[in-house]
């Protein structure tokens, strides 16, 4: 049974915090791979600025092309929008269940808001939550703080965000360090996100 942390995202593009956290996670944790699950549309996003899924699968691609534990699943591209996680995970389960166990990794700031998640009790009840540290407003949930079925993994801060290199791109800086290099390779060849 091979152990996968799925790590859920828009990926809009991939960058290293997002590397950092799933290589951590493959390399610390009991996991066997990470994948990262490009979701068409996220239940609490717009879809403004958003690239279209196949250029942002492509650069999650291009990131992990040298990881073997790290894959791209593009999973959610022909399932229902908005996407709900535990959806997602049957759908997992009934197509690769038998020789795969799926857990969920997740930052201590959507942990905040996964009350409000479609069916977050069923989804607690079925997967384990691997939650790495996040600098966030807000609080958790008291039944969240010390859940069987809830893990910390002290994976390290990193605090960029997409949209951060999305808006600094478009000014004109350079964000180059902050994705993988071939992520910015394919990024500046399309001319995304730029005014
Ligand atoms: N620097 C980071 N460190 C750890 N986790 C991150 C980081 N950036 C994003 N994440 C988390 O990774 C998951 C996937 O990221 P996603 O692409 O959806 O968000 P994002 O990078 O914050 O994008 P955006 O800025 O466009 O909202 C989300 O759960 C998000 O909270
Ligand atoms: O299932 C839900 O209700 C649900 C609600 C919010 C977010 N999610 C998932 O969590 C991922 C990260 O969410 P976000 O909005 O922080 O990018 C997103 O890609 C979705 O797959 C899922």
């Amino acid at each position: 049974m091979k152990r996968v942390g799925l790590y859920f995202g828009t990926f809009n593009p991939i960058h290293i915090g997002h590397m950092i956290i799933a290589n951590h996670m493959a390399e610390f944790s009991d996991l066997d791979e990470v994948w990262f699950v490009v979701t068409p549309q996220s239940p609490f996003k717009t879809k403004k600025t958003l690239l279209d899924n196949h250029h942002r699968y492509q650069m999650v691609f291009e990131a992990t092309q040298d990881y073997p534990k790290l894959k791209p699943s593009k999973i959610e591209f022909d399932l229902p929008q908005p996407n709900y996680t535990v959806h997602t995970l049957a759908h997992l389960d009934e197509k690769y269940g038998e020789d795969h166990h799926f857990c969920l990794i997740m930052g201590e700031d959507n942990l905040k808001g996964f009350h409000k998640w479609k069916n977050h009790d069923v989804i607690l009840e079925n997967y384990d939550l691997y939650v790495y540290p996040r600098i966030s407003a807000g609080a958790l949930e008291h039944r969240f703080k010390q859940h069987p079925k809830i893990h910390r993994v002290e994976a390290p801060i990193m605090e960029i965000s997409s949209t951060f290199i999305r808006k600094q791109h478009a000014e004109g800086k350079n964000i180059r360090l902050m994705l993988p290099e071939s992520v910015w390779k394919y990024m500046d060849e399309m001319n995304f996100y730029r005014k």
